[in-house]
C-alpha cells in the first residue's frame, strides 16, 4: 500500500497556503486539483523540495531516482504488513538522527566547540552514533546521508556519505549520483520515505534501543507521523550543521558524560536519556506550533458592515495589537472594542493584504431571497402601480380626487396629505394603483420607498408655478428609481398656466417632452375641472403595456408595506400592495419583525376582501406587531415558519440595536468633547402611524446647528401614556409632542399636576416651526461690531478723574456710549467703555474726521502718545436655526 499524503498537510509542513503548494505541484505535473487532493511520498517529497528549492530540476531527480530504490523499499513494504508500516514511520526518526550523527562525528573531529548547548546536543548526537553503529553493523542498508542540499543551507558543512551498496547501486537508474544521496534526503535533510521505510523495517528488531534514539529529539517521520515533528526536524538539521562547523572535537569528549545523567524512573524512563536534546526539540516545535497558526496567511474574509477592532483581528488571524498599530499609525485612536467604519476597514485590508467582503447577516434569514420566485409561465398580466409626486400645492392630492371622484383634499387637515394612501380605480376595465405620497419635504423618506413598488412616476407641475426644488428632489427620485416618468401639467385651466415654461424647465433637467423629440409624455391636465384626466391614465396604461408588467397569481403572496399603524380594536395594520402572487385571507405572513395570520383584508372602499390579486391594495389585519413602512410582506406555508423568520429578524433587529447602542456610547464620548456646550431640547414624541413618526423623527434631527440640537428620548406610535408624562416631568428642558394624538384625561390630569406642557399637532409643519421656535430661543444672542472710528493720540495729560488722551480723528468718527479699544503698534492692549469724549471743554456725542479731542477710557490711564484709539459698537442679531 502506497502512503499517500493531502496537499493540505504539505501546506500546513510547509508553513504556506494550500493554493501555492497546488500550483507548485501542477509545475511539477503532478495532478492535485485541490487542498484535499493526496499525492504518494514520492510526489510529496520531491513537492518539497521543488518549494524549498524552487528548482524544479532539483527536485523531480530525486522523484526519479528514488523509482529505483524505493522500488525495491516498496516491494519489501509489500511484503510487511501495514502495522510494520506504522512502526517503521515511528523509528524512521531515528534513521535521520544517525544521518545527522554520522554527519556531527565526521566533522566534530576537526573542530571544537564551547558552545554549551551545542555540546549537548551533540552528546545527544553521539549516543545515536553508537546506536546507529550498531544498527550498521547489523544492517548494512542504512546509509544515507544528504549532502549538498545540507550543504546549501549550511555553509562550510562537510558530510561524510557512506557509500551504498553495489547492488543497490545497480537497481539506480541515475547516474550522475549515487540514487541514496539523492533520494535519501530531500532538502530540509530529510529521509526520504522509502528509506525511512527501509529502516524502520530493519529496526523493527532493534526495538529497544529505537526508544533511546527517540529520546535525541530527531523524530522524522515525514508524512505520516505529526507534522509538527518534521518541521522540528528541519531545525534540528540546522542545529547539527552550526555544529559541524564549530565543535566537533567537543563532541567526543562530551560522551564520558553520558552515564552521569541520571535515568529517570516510571514512565519518563524513555524521555530522559536525551533531556537537553528534548527540550531544544519542544522548545523548537513550539516555536514551530506557534509560527504556524500565525502562518494561516487569511487572504479573503467575510465581515459582517459592524464590526468590532477586536473581531477584524480574529477575522484576519492577526494579533489586535497589530491592528491597532495599524490604526493608530494612521492616527486613529481605537480600543479593540470599537467598532470598524467602512473606511478603516479599507485602509485595514489593504494594510494587510486581505480581500473584504462585507455581508449582510440578514441574507442568512432573508425570506424574501429564500422565497424569491422567479416570474415564470404562469405569470399574467398585472396592473401598473403608480406614484403621484410633486411640489407641494401643485395638485397631487386633487388630481387622485379627480382621478378617483372622490374628494380627499377636504378631510386633510390643514389641507395638506398627512400619509401614504394607495388606492386601485379603473379605466377601461383595467385597473391601476396608486401611491398618494405627501408632498411634505418631511416625507421624503417615506416617498423614496413609495418609489420602490413603483412602475410609473407621474409628476406634477401645476402649469402656473412651474419647476420648484421638490419637483427638482422627485426627478432625482425618479431617475433614481428609473421608474417610467410622466409629467402631468397640472392647473391647466389656470389662465396663467403656461406649459411651455414648464416644458423648458422640465428639459432643462433631462426630461424631454415627446412633442420635442424627447421622450417623456406631458399630459395637461386640470385637477379642477377633469379635463386631461382620460388622457393622462390612457397613456398610463400606455406605459405599462411596453413594460410588460407581469405577476404569478398562484404563488406564495409578497407584498410591501406602505403604511402601518396601531388601530384600537384591530390592532397592528399595514396597507400594501402585493407585488406577486395572492394575499388571502388565514395567509400566515412575516413582515420583518412582525408575523401573524391575516384575520382581515379591508380595502380602499373599508370593504372586507377575501383576497388580493398583485398590484392590487388593502389594508391587512392580524399581524403581532406593527411592521415598519417599506417592509416586505411574504406569505409562509406555517405558522411555524413565519414565526422563525420574524424572531430570527428580531433578534438581528435587537443585536444590532445593541451594538450600535455601545457605538453610540463610544461615539457620545467624543462628541460629548466637541460638542461641549450643546444644548439640547430633549422631546418625547408620540404619533398616529408609523410613517409619520419616521418623518417626524428624521425632521426633527435635522433641526440643529453647532449650538442647539433636538434629542428624542422617546418616540412611537399610539396615545399619549401617563409614562410619556412622567418620563417629561423628571427630564430637563424636554418637551412631550402629540401628532395627530391627543392625551386623554388620566393623562391630561397628571400632566397639569407636573406641569408638563404637552404640545399637539396635526399639521407636520407646524410642529417644525415650534420647535424651530424653541430652540431658537434656547440659543445665546449674537452681536456684530461695528467699527465707528479711529483717533491716533497725540498728548496725554493727567486730570483729577484720569488721564485724558488728545487725540485727533484720522478714520471715521469717535462716538459715545460705545466701547473703545486701545491699539499699540497694531495690537489691542485694551478694551473697555468710554468715560468722556470732549471737544475743548465741551461734552460731545461724537467727533468727526480731522477733529480733535480728549478722551478718557474708564478704569484705564496708560495710554501713550502713538496709540489708536478705536471707538466701536455691538449690536445684537436676530438668531436662526
Ligand atoms: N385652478 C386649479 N387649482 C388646482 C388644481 N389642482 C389643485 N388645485 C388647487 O391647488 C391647491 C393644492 O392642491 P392639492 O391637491 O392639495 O395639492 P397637493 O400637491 O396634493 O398638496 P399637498 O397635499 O400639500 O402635497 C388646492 O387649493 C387645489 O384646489 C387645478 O387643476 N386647477
Amino acid at each position: 500500500m502506497t502512503e499517500k499524503v493531502r496537499v493540505h498537510e504539505i501546506a500546513k509542513e510547509l508553513g504556506i497556503a494550500s493554493k501555492d503548494v497546488v500550483k507548485k505541484a501542477s509545475d511539477m505535473g503532478i495532478d492535485v486539483k485541490s487542498a484535499n487532493s493526496s499525492v504518494t511520498m514520492q510526489e510529496a517529497e520531491g513537492l518539497m523540495n521543488y518549494i524549498m528549492s524552487g528548482e524544479l530540476a532539483q527536485a523531480s531527480k530525486p522523484e526519479t531516482k528514488t523509482s529505483a530504490k524505493p522500488i525495491s523499499d516498496t516491494q519489501k513494504e509489500e511484503k510487511t504488513p501495514e502495522k510494520e508500516t506504522k512502526k517503521d514511520k515511528i523509528e524512521a526518526p531515528k534513521v535521520d538522527e544517525q544521518k545527522s550523527i554520522e554527519k556531527n562525528v565526521q566533522v566534530s573531529e576537526t573542530q571544537k566547540t564551547q558552545n554549551k548547548e551545542k555540546i549537548e546536543v551533540k552528546e545527544l548526537t553521539q549516543e545515536a552514533v553508537k546506536k546507529e553503529a550498531k544498527e550498521e553493523e547489523n544492517k548494512t542498508s542504512l546509509n544515507i546521508i544528504e549532502p549538498k542540499k545540507l550543504q546549501i543551507k549550511k555553509s562550510g558543512l562537510k558530510i561524510v556519505k557512506k557509500k551504498k551498496p553495489k547492488q543497490e547501486e545497480k537497481s539506480d537508474e541515475s547516474y550522475n549520483m549515487p540514487a541514496r544521496q539523492k533520494t535519501a534526503v530531500s532538502s530540509y535533510g530529510k529521509i526520504s520515505a522509502d528509506v525511512l521505510e527501509e529502516l524502520a523495517k530493519k529496526k523493527k528488531t532493534k526495538q529497544s534501543s529505537g526508544a533511546k534514539k527517540q529520546e535525541q529529539g530527531v523524530k522524522i517521520d515525514i508524512f505520516g507521523g505529526s507534522l509538527a515533528e518534521v518541521s522540528m526536524d528541519m531545525d534540528d538539521q540546522v542545529v547539527l550543521l552550526d555544529l559541524n562547523a564549530t565543535e566537533r572535537k567537543e563532541i567526543v569528549p562530551e560522551e564520558p558524560r553520558k552515564p552521569k545523567v541520571p535515568k529517570p524512573v516510571g514512565r519518563n524512563a524513555n524521555k530522559k536519556a536525551a533531556p537537553k536534546g528534548r527540550k531544544v526539540a519542544r522548545d523548537k516545535r513550539k516555536k514551530y506550533t506557534k509560527d504556524k497558526s500565525e502562518d494561516v496567511v487569511v487572504t479573503h474574509v467575510e465581515i459582517p458592515e459592524d464590526i468590532r477592532v477586536y473581531e477584524f483581528a480574529e477575522k484576519i488571524n492577526r494579533p489586535i495589537s497589530d491592528v491597532i498599530k495599524v490604526l493608530f499609525s494612521l492616527g486613529l485612536m481605537m480600543t479593540k472594542n470599537d467598532f470598524l467604519g467602512s473606511d478603516e476597514i479599507e485602509i485595514l485590508s489593504e494594510e494587510f493584504g486581505v480581500e473584504v467582503t462585507i455581508v449582510d447577516p440578514k441574507d442568512a434569514f432573508n425570506y424574501e431571497e429564500d422565497m424569491a420566485e422567479t416570474i415564470d409561465e404562469n405569470a399574467t398580466k398585472r396592473p401598473p402601480v403608480i406614484t403621484i409626486m410633486g411640489h407641494v400645492d401643485h395638485g397631487k392630492t386633487s388630481l387622485l380626487d379627480a382621478i378617483r371622484k372622490a374628494k380627499v383634499t377636504e378631510d386633510e387637515a390643514g389641507g395638506i396629505t398627512q400619509h401614504i394612501g394607495a388606492y386601485t380605480i379603473e379605466q377601461h376595465g383595467e385597473a391601476i394603483t396608486f401611491i398618494d405620497t405627501p408632498g411634505h419635504a418631511a416625507f421624503s423618506q417615506m416617498r423614496q420607498r413609495g418609489t420602490d413598488v413603483t412602475d410609473i412616476i407621474v409628476i406634477v407641475v401645476a402649469a402656473d408655478d412651474g419647476v420648484k426644488p421638490q419637483t427638482d428632489e422627485v426627478i432625482k427620485l425618479a431617475k433614481e428609481s428609473e421608474a417610467p416618468v410622466i409629467v402631468a401639467l397640472n392647473k391647466m385651466d389656470k389662465e396663467s398656466a403656461n406649459p411651455d415654461m414648464v416644458k423648458g424647465q422640465m428639459a432643462e433637467r433631462g426630461l424631454n417632452p415627446v412633442d420635442w423629440g424627447g421622450d417623456i409624455e406631458f399630459i395637461p391636465v386640470s385637477a379642477k375641472t377633469g379635463m386631461g384626466i382620460d388622457d393622462l391614465l390612457e397613456n398610463i396604461l400606455l406605459t405599462a403595456e411596453v413594460l410588460e408588467l407581469k405577476a404569478n397569481e398562484n404563488a406564495m403572496a409578497k407584498a410591501a408595506v406602505v403604511e402601518s399603524s396601531l388601530e384600537k380594536g384591530r390592532g397592528a395594520v399595514a396597507t400594501v400592495i402585493v407585488q406577486n402572487g395572492t394575499l388571502k385571507v388565514g395567509d400566515y405572513v412575516v413582515c420583518g419583525s412582525a408575523y401573524g395570520r391575516i384575520k382581515a383584508l379591508i380595502d380602499e372602499n373599508k370593504k372586507q376582501i377575501k383576497s388580493l390579486k398583485p398590484s392590487h391594495t388593502a389594508v391587512v389585519v392580524g399581524l403581532n406587531e406593527v411592521p415598519s413602512s417599506g417592509e416586505i410582506m411574504m406569505a409562509m406555508k406555517s405558522d411555524k415558519e413565519a414565526k422563525e423568520y420574524a424572531q430570527k429578524r428580531h433578534e438581528y433587529d435587537r443585536n444590532k440595536e445593541l451594538s450600535h447602542s455601545t457605538k453610540s456610547t463610544l461615539e457620545d464620548m467624543t462628541s460629548m468633547i466637541a460638542e461641549g456646550n450643546l444644548k439640547s431640547l430633549k422631546v418625547v414624541l408620540k404619533t398616529d402611524v408609523h410613517g409619520s413618526l419616521e418623518a417626524i423623527k428624521s425632521s426633527l434631527n435635522e433641526l440643529r446647528n453647532e449650538e442647539v440640537k433636538i434629542n428624542i428620548i422617546s418616540s412611537g406610535v399610539g396615545g399619549i401614556t401617563e409614562n410619556d408624562v412622567e418620563l417629561v416631568a423628571n427630564s430637563e428642558n424636554c418637551v412631550l409632542l402629540g401628532f395627530n394624538v391627543r392625551p386623554t384625561g388620566s393623562v391630561k390630569a397628571l400632566a397639569k399636576q407636573k406641569n408638563v406642557d404637552i404640545r399637539t399637532y396635526s399639521i407636520i409643519y407646524q410642529l417644525l416651526d415650534d420647535m424651530t421656535g424653541m430652540l431658537t430661543g434656547m440659543m445665546a444672542p449674537k452681536f456684530t461690531e461695528e467699527n465707528t472710528g479711529q483717533a491716533e493720540v497725540r498728548d496725554t495729560f493727567k486730570s483729577p478723574k484720569g488721564m485724558v488722551a488728545g487725540c485727533v480723528v484720522v478714520d471715521g468718527k469717535l462716538v459715545r456710549g460705545g466701547l473703545v479699544r486701545v491699539i499699540r503698534n497694531g495690537v489691542v492692549v485694551h478694551e473697555g467703555e468710554l468715560t468722556s469724549l470732549k471737544r475743548f471743554k465741551d461734552d460731545v456725542e461724537e467727533i468727526g474726521n480731522g477733529y480733535e479731542c480728549g478722551v478718557m477710557i474708564k478704569g484705564y490711564d496708560d495710554v501713550i502718545v502713538g496709540d489708536v484709539i478705536e471707538t466701536f459698537k455691538k449690536i445684537e442679531q436676530k438668531v436662526s436655526l
